[in-house]
């Protein structure tokens, strides 16, 4: 049994279904992300874990023990949400304590719990400042030592980082893994950042409309996208309409706009479906092109160029890293390669719908 399971989670607000049978498990002192656009039922997922919000019908189990009717103080939470709402009056080892003092932890062991997670944030030194007088980042670690000091079961994170300058969002996303390992806490966070979702979890669940799209590691969610939507969400692609005339195990071939490609292996029958490229995954080529086009934009981002190029199949995003020299420029024809492999078959939306 995994340490927290989710069961046909379904909330509906009236008409609106904002979770729809959601179900996926989180193992004990893993790292899950919760991903998806605005609006796809996150907030409302982790309202409901947390004992917030009611559930409409599913179940949530907590290391073994069915959440129903248990009330939110109870469920052994650490919870941290993106405005911190940290205690403006009350010094930072306060407002790590405050929680202590809630649950009749005496002076003596609060004093030195309170040091423990002020230590494993790395804010010793700022135990006697006011919420107002730190930055974005430190009040951000002090509400990490506030939700971890209780010693939680599970640790609910709602788009932790999403305040913060992208520079800082940066290192305090290294911190927060380095904190959650050394905490050894089973944490569920919220986020509408791929990116961050990529770099932190151990696992991913991809939500749209309220429903799982897919469930996997970082690394399988970026390289076998199940559907169209969570290979254009994760990551850049070119996904466009074809037509797959045959496919196995072996390998496909899609007509796009005319144009047959050698594509991946595929379990679907021939007939529409769309195909899915990383940008970084074709190659400008002398020699051996699969396509050729006009390059119609050219953006520099420092360790990498993202051309736009116009091809018979559509515009397509080519990415390169910047090897020291020019690149193609706006209205250089080039040609373009890319492995079978990478042409991704996927269902097509209409097909699935
Ligand atoms: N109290 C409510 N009453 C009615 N509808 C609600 C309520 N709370 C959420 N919803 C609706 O449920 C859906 C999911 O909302 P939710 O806040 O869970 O999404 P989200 O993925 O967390 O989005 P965001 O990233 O913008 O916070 C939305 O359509 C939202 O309008």
């Amino acid at each position: 049994m995994a340490f927290l399971e989710l069961n046909a989670l379904t909330k509906r607000f009236g008409p609106v279904t904002a979770v729809d049978r959601i179900s996926f498990n989180v193992e004990q002192g893993s790292f899950v992300s919760l991903l998806g656009p605005s609006g796809c039922g996150k907030t409302t997922t982790l309202q409901m874990i947390a004992g917030f919000e009611n559930v409409t019908s599913g179940k949530i189990t907590l290391n073994g023990r069915d959440l129903a009717g248990v009330p939110a103080r109870h469920r052994g939470l650490g919870i941290v949400f993106q405005s911190y709402a940290l205690f403006m009056h009350m010094t930072t080892a306060e407002n790590v304590s405050f929680g202590l003092e809630m649950r009749g932890v005496p002076g003596a062991e609060r004093k030195i719990r309170v040091a423990r997670a002020l230590d494993l944030v790395h804010l010793s030194h700022l135990s006697d400042r006011y919420p107002r007088t730190m930055s974005g980042g430190q009040r951000q670690r002090v509400a990490l030592a506030r939700a971890l000091v209780i010693e939680p079961e599970l640790l609910l994170l709602d788009e932790p980082l999403s305040n913060l300058d992208a520079k800082l969002r940066e290192e305090m996303q290294l911190e927060l893994r380095r904190i959650q390992r050394e905490a050894g806490v089973t944490t569920l966070m919220v986020t509408h950042d791929q990116a961050e979702a990529l770099a932190l979890s151990d696992r991913v669940v991809v939500l749209e409309k309220g429903q799982v799209q897919q469930e996997a590691a970082p690394f399988d969610v970026y390289e076998t996208p199940h559907t169209a939507f969570v290979s254009s969400f994760i990551g850049k692609s070119n996904t466009l309409p074809a037509t797959l005339v045959s496919g196995d195990a072996s390998g496909s071939i899609v007509e796009c706009a005319g144009v047959r490609l050698q594509a991946g292996a595929t379990p679907l029958a021939a007939g529409p479906v769309q195909i899915a490229i990383r940008p970084e995954r074709i190659e400008v080529v002398d020699d051996g092109a699969v396509l050729t086009g006009k390059v119609s934009e050219r953006v520099f981002l420092g360790n990498q160029w993202l051309l736009t190029v116009a091809t018979p199949v559509g515009n397509l995003l080519v990415l390169r890293r910047n090897a020291g020299r020019s690149e193609a420029d706006i209205g250089d024809t080039v040609g373009l390669a890319f492995r079978r492999v990478d042409l991704r078959i996927l269902a097509s939306s209409e097909a699935a719908a």
